[in-house]
């Protein structure tokens, strides 16, 4: 038995808090919605682990909402959103464009669904199939992905999606910096340049690292 079978889930307790309420403004009973949703169905449904439910907005929530200031203006798609991260906490914040959720299987499409519509998130379209795949049906200017691959085969796979003069904006963690390196060739084959931020959102909670990558 592992750990996360023995610890009983518990409530983040950054969940209310004044400042999340604060990061978020008028868009935090969106994204709020969307927390409980998984909070309380995460787990069953596969999509988040045990542990992860104790610390919902400092690992998952707060890190996908870092992205936010560097995806400047235009269309944009997630690609692997899974739970939704970061693409439905992305929306939930930005309600005045649409974004395009990418994922592949079946039971996180119907688990992405069902929060745009219980949430109140109606600004999502949620597009199935690997990103390499719906490149006739989805042109973005900004695509997002976290946790689906490394960055030179996130390069091979979503430009294709982007727009001309499109941008990819990625969380990544302590191997932004390697993953760059081993992708060199790709980038300058398909003429990106790439910067590292290091990305804050709340007074207490760890920076995360954002990658973006601009095509010239
Ligand atoms: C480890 S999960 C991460 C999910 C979410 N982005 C997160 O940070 O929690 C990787 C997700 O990428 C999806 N995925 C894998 N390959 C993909 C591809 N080629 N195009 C789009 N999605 C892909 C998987 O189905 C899965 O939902």
């Amino acid at each position: 038995m592992t750990d996360d079978v023995l610890e009983p889930p518990q409530i983040d307790p950054l969940s209310g808090s004044a400042a999340v309420r604060e990061y978020f403004g008028d868009t935090y009973p969106r994204v709020l919605a969307f927390a409980d949703m998984l909070a309380a169905e995460g787990v069953e449904r596969g999509l988040i682990g045990p542990r992860e439910v104790g610390r919902l907005w400092e690992r998952h929530i707060l890190n996908s909402a870092a992205l936010a200031p560097y995806l400047g203006d235009g269309r944009v798609a997630d690609v692997g959103s899974g739970a939704g991260l970061p693409g439905m906490v992305l929306a939930a914040m930005d309600p005045s464009r649409d974004y395009v959720l990418i994922e592949p299987m079946e039971r996180r499409i119907q688990w992405l669904f069902e929060v745009a519509e219980r949430c109140g998130i109606d600004n999502v379209l949620v597009v199935r199939g690997r990103a390499e795949e719906v490149t006739e049906s989805v042109e973005a200017d900004i695509v997002t992905a976290r946790a689906v691959a490394a960055i030179d085969k996130l390069v091979k796979w979503c430009s294709p999606l982007l727009s001309p003069h499109g941008r990819l904006v990625l969380l990544k963690g302590r191997s932004a910096a390697d993953e760059l390196d081993r992708a060199k060739y790709t980038l300058r084959k398909q003429r990106f340049t790439g910067e590292i931020h290091t990305a804050g959102t709340i007074a207490g909670v760890d920076a995360t690292t954002v990658v973006v990558l601009t095509r010239s």
